[in-house]
């Protein structure tokens, strides 16, 4: 194996050598700045240079007890690797944008690390859930791992479904405790990541009361396990939920409780409070709650961004070194990445990626920006935040599966092997379309602001920024092929669902439905609305972004970014063709030119055998990646046809 990895595949090496613009410029880019790439490769350099965080035998081969052990050795190792490089010098976003880049974990985890959830959503809803005086004492304790936890919300009987939680917290002002009790099997936590034998500690949701009344859905938190023994606290039933399709070391567990006491004070206090004596005092906005759930949706897209990443290199890199048919004779079988059949499959997860993460970031902005405007009582943009997390966390995970996916069969047989890495990376990938908050969920909760933005606009009210575009329909101009063209039919399409979902509202209510049974006989309608409004976001904001982001880059770097914007404009215009009303049409694909993510040594945190064995990378440094051919649309017809198809449109 070893005087294998000495040689680089030479066909792969011919693929770089044809790079036509300044790697380094664009892993830069893609990093946030040189600083960023340097602080990205010292983590990288550190945790890969550790020779503890390979594994003896590959994962698979493991029992599933074995697999769970040998990720908590390497999620120790790894806690107190990355412990050392913390950079205390970053600001909040900063540090935000490295942990999406800088994925180290990835690599070394197939099936994800046992304190995910510590590091993700128990850190964070301490951090947007409690008073200062609990932020201030649980947040050192949590950052130093002096407790370990998890979020405990998802229930057997409701995940989606919040306001059903059945776990209970009843308020008891004589002791100024609070009681815990799982009335119910269906009230059992169950799925929480570490809970099952990791942590000792969890967030729990809980329908809360005091002085007989409901208080509604109120985070705790609370100990499990004793810190010496690991053992259950008194009033605890702990157990781990069973195999599935991945997640195995994430260690997902259920939880119940029998009259289980807690400190009045380890009630998260930011937003509502339970005064001693158990008056409650309620939440400006109920949905405040709701916020770890926004901040993880977000981050879920630069999960996503990565992950397609990975997917997507290990699939080009295979194109490239696999040789298969013989189309002309007397000739040596092509690479398969010569075919645009296979060029067709893969540049679009290049693209999708890289939508994914400029939008990821453009979403944190919005997000630290209403995070800022919520801790001084302004709730106004709270609504529009939530609206575009959900039906951003549902379009891109529902995308990225499927381009997931789409890698693996592209490598054929050998894209069947767990050693391709491929089928681990869908099992995490197909995860993110259930959890927090599944899919369908996520596009109607959007589809409820979009509904309520078209009745704005109906009255002439004026409505959020990133659904003005309903109110200017009947003024848009004409619109062509060209990016921005596109981007203006596609908010056609959204408007003119959007309207057809009121009036498919209006006319089931005039026929005596209810609101809610008229709502749920146009929720196909609704889903497929939301999932537009998603389209026109993702499209408009790749392409604005990168107009103002890359007014610094070299032309070489920006010609290769701006192919990867039209790529997935017009890729989304033909998968949406009847949307558009486009009719048949000829247009081909003549590709000839482009590249560019494999060329990032930032996807290089891929440490599966396939990778290493079967094509050889210069693992983690100075890819120089893959010229493939770009993608330049050859078609003097599509931008009438679409034109045409556009006037007839019969709801504008
Ligand atoms: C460091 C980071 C790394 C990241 C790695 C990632 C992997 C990490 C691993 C992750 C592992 C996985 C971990 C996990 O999986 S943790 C478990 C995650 N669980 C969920 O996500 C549950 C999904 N369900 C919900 O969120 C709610 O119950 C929904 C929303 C469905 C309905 O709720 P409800 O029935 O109560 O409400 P309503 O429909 O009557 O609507 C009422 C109003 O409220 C508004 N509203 C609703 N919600 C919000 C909100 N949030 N902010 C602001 N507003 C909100 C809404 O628009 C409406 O407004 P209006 O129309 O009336 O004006
Ligand atoms: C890998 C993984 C990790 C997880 N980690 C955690 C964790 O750490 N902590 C935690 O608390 N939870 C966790 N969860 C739970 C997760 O958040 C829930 O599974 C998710 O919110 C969906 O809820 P559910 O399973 O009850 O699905 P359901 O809501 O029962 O969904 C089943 C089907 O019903 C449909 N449906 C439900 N309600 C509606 C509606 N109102 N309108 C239309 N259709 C509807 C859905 O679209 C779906 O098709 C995890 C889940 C997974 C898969």
């Amino acid at each position: 194996m070893d005087a294998v990895n000495k040689v680089i595949n030479e066909d792969l090496q011919k693929e770089r050598d044809k790079c036509k613009f300044n790697v380094a410029e664009l892993t830069a880019f893609l990093d946030g700045g040189d600083k960023f790439t340097q602080k990205r490769r010292e983590k990288e350099n550190r945790v890969f240079s550790i020779q503890g965080l390979r594994d003896a035998v590959p994962d698979e081969y493991m029992s599933h007890k074995e697999r769970y052990e040998n990720a908590v050795r390497k999620a120790v190792i790894m806690h107190q690797t990355l412990g050392t490089l913390e950079d205390k010098t970053l600001t909040e976003y900063e540090t935000a944008r490295l942990a999406l880049r800088a994925t180290t974990s990835s690599a070394i985890f197939k099936e994800n690390s046992p304190l995910m959830l510590h590091y993700s959503m128990f850190a964070n809803v301490i951090e947007g859930q409690g008073d200062e005086k609990q932020r201030e004492y649980w947040l050192k304790k949590i950052n130093n791992m002096e407790i370990i936890g998890t979020y405990a919300q998802t229930e057997l009987g409701h995940g989606t479904f919040i306001r059903g939680l059945e776990t209970t917290a009843e308020y008891d002002p004589k002791t100024e405790e609070f009681v815990l009790n799982s009335p119910k099997l269906t009230a059992y936590k169950w799925w929480p990541g570490g809970l099952a034998h990791t942590a000792n500690h969890c967030v729990v949701m809980a329908h809360t009361y005091s002085q007989g009344k409901s208080c509604g859905i109120q985070p705790f938190m609370v100990q499990i396990r004793d810190l010496e023994t690991n053992m259950p606290m008194k009033g605890v039933k702990l157990g781990e939920i069973g195999a599935k399709l991945g997640f195995n070391t994430v260690n997902n567990g259920f939880l119940g409780f029998e009259n289980h006491r807690i400190p009045r004070d380890r009630m998260l206090m930011k937003n509502s409070q339970i005064l001693k004596d158990g008056t409650f005092i309620s939440s400006p906005n109920s949905k405040l709650t709701y916020g770890t759930m926004v901040y993880i949706r977000v981050s879920i897209l630069g999960t996503m961004a990565n992950t397609l990443g990975r997917a997507v290199t290990i699939a080009t890199r295979y194109a490239a070194v696999r040789r298969q048919s013989q189309p002309k004779p007397n000739e040596p079988e092509p690479q398969i990445l010569d075919y645009v059949t296979q060029q067709h499959k893969l540049f679009i997860g290049i693209a999708s990626s890289h939508a994914y993460y400029i939008s990821c970031f453009w979403l944190w902005t919005l997000y630290h920006r209403v995070t800022k405007e919520l801790a001084v009582g302004n709730m106004d943009n709270l609504a529009e935040l939530h609206a575009l997390a959900c039906c951003l966390k549902a379009t891109t995970s529902a995308d990225a599966a499927v381009l997931v996916e789409r890698c693996r069969l592209a490598c054929g047989g050998h894209g069947y092997m767990l050693s391709s890495n491929l089928p681990q990376i869908y099992a995490n990938v197909t995860a993110a379309n259930t959890y927090e908050g599944e899919n369908t969920v996520m596009l109607l909760q959007t589809a409820r602001a979009l509904v309520k933005a078209g009745m704005q606009v109906a009255q002439g009210q004026k409505v959020s920024p990133s659904m003005a575009y309903l109110a200017d329909q009947s003024k848009m101009a004409k619109w062509d092929s060209s990016v921005d063209g596109i981007v203006k039919g596609f908010q056609k399409v959204a408007a003119g669902k959007v309207a057809a979902c009121l009036a498919s509202l209006q006319r089931h209510t005039n026929n005596g439905q209810s609101a809610e049974d008229a709502w749920n006989l146009t929720s196909v309608q609704l889903v497929a609305a939301s999932e537009a409004h998603a389209r026109v976001i993702l499209l408009s904001v790749f392409k604005s972004e990168m107009d103002v982001q890359t007014l610094t880059l070299s032309g070489e770097t920006r010609t290769v970014l701006f192919q990867l914007v039209q790529l997935y404009t017009i890729y989304w215009a033909l998968e949406k063709v009847g949307d558009l009303l486009l009719p048949t049409t000829t247009t081909t694909y003549s590709v000839s030119i482009c590249d560019t993510a494999m060329r990032c040594d930032g996807w290089m945190d891929e440490t599966s055998l396939f990778e290493k064995s079967t094509i050889q990378t210069s693992a983690r440094t100075g890819i120089a990646g893959l010229v493939l051919s770009g993608l330049v649309y050859d078609s003097a017809v599509y931008p009438e046809l679409v034109h045409q198809s556009l006037t007839s449109w019969p709801l504008q």
